[in-house]
């Protein structure tokens, strides 16, 4: 029988897990605070910034909300930045991605005081991150390690492919599974756009993490017998629905579960976990930026 791993039910225990140092923090008068900075009208970057607002809130982590119109120039999102990297009641902030043309995503990563990058975007948390010292890892990435090991599933010396190279997720994930520490010591192959044959390296995979931002670029055939499947996929396709869409991932789910031992679906798997994650990450900044000791999950 296929595992489908529950992301919804990992998220709910990571966030449960995050009561007990928001308690610690509580006694020492500090509330966490994330900021989130939104400059886009796309209406799936406002339900992702909805949604981490309502995941602050259940568990006790102040919401700062800042809307830019996505018009505006780039200098009031730098001014806001600044401002929020000066305030010390916040102790992290997320602008949400993308950002307009007009606006360089490398200068707005690297704008964020590194103490507050709950996102691991910042050059000097990516660094660390490679370095084996990561301060706050990237939330899909560390995301993914909380679901394999909830799933079972241990990374030391299988072989994971991991489909994409963003520096959101595909990057950072095969650097985590690198690493010499739980939830990595895995062997990683990186595939991409251009790689010869990818079914190839996916099919002989313990592990395969679909990250390429392609509706179901992985479908059954490219799967081994008995792996693990992560599919981080959130391709919104237009659908006769309520919504008017439908989300899609990178996983052709209905053919990958026949020959996966265990595989995420979407939604309801990696995304939650995203979203578990930034909690997380805000608790630790509020945690570091205090001089608190706190217990994570
Ligand atoms: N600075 C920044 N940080 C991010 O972490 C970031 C970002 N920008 N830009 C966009 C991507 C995407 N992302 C998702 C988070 C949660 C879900 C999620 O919770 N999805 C639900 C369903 C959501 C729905 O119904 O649309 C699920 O998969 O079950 C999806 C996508 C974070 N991102």
């Amino acid at each position: 029988m296929t595992d489908i791993i529950d992301g919804d039910a990992v998220a709910q225990d990571v966030r449960d897990g995050l009561g007990d140092a928001i308690e610690t923090l509580d006694d020492a008068g500090v509330r966490p605070s994330l900021a989130t900075v939104l400059m886009s009208d796309d209406p799936a970057s406002e339900t992702y910034v909805s949604m981490k607002q309502r995941d602050c809130e259940e568990v006790g982590i102040d919401a700062v909300d800042v809307d830019i119109d996505p018009d505006a120039p780039a200098e009031e999102l730098y001014d806001t930045i600044d401002e929020l990297n000066a305030d010390d009641s916040v102790h992290g902030i997320l602008v949400q991605m993308p950002v307009p043309d007009h606006v360089d995503d490398r200068d707005v990563l690297e704008r964020i005081d590194p103490e507050k990058d709950v996102d691991g975007f910042h050059p000097t948390n990516v660094g660390r991150l490679v370095a084996g010292d990561a301060r706050y890892k990237p939330c899909t990435p560390h995301g993914i390690q909380k679901l394999l090991e909830s799933a079972g599933v241990d990374t030391e010396g299988k072989d994971a492919v991991v489909v994409g190279r963003s520096n959101i997720v595909g990057k950072p994930m095969a650097n985590l599974l690198l690493q010499k520490a739980d939830g990595g010591n895995a062997t990683v192959t990186v595939c991409h756009s251009r790689t010869a044959d990818t079914a190839e390296k996916t099919r002989d995979a313990d592990i395969v993490i679909a990250a390429a931002g392609v509706p179901e670029l992985i479908d059954g055939d490219m799967i081994g017998e008995g792996a693990t499947v992560i599919d981080v996929g959130v391709n919104r396709v237009d659908a006769d629905n309520e919504k008017g869409y439908e989300l899609v991932g990178d996983v052709d789910f209905e053919s990958a579960k026949e020959t996966a031992g265990a595989i995420t679906p979407v939604p309801g798997g990696v995304g939650p976990m995203t979203r578990a994650m930034l909690l997380y990450n805000t608790v630790k900044a509020a945690g570091l930026q205090s001089g608190v000791d706190v217990e994570l999950p």
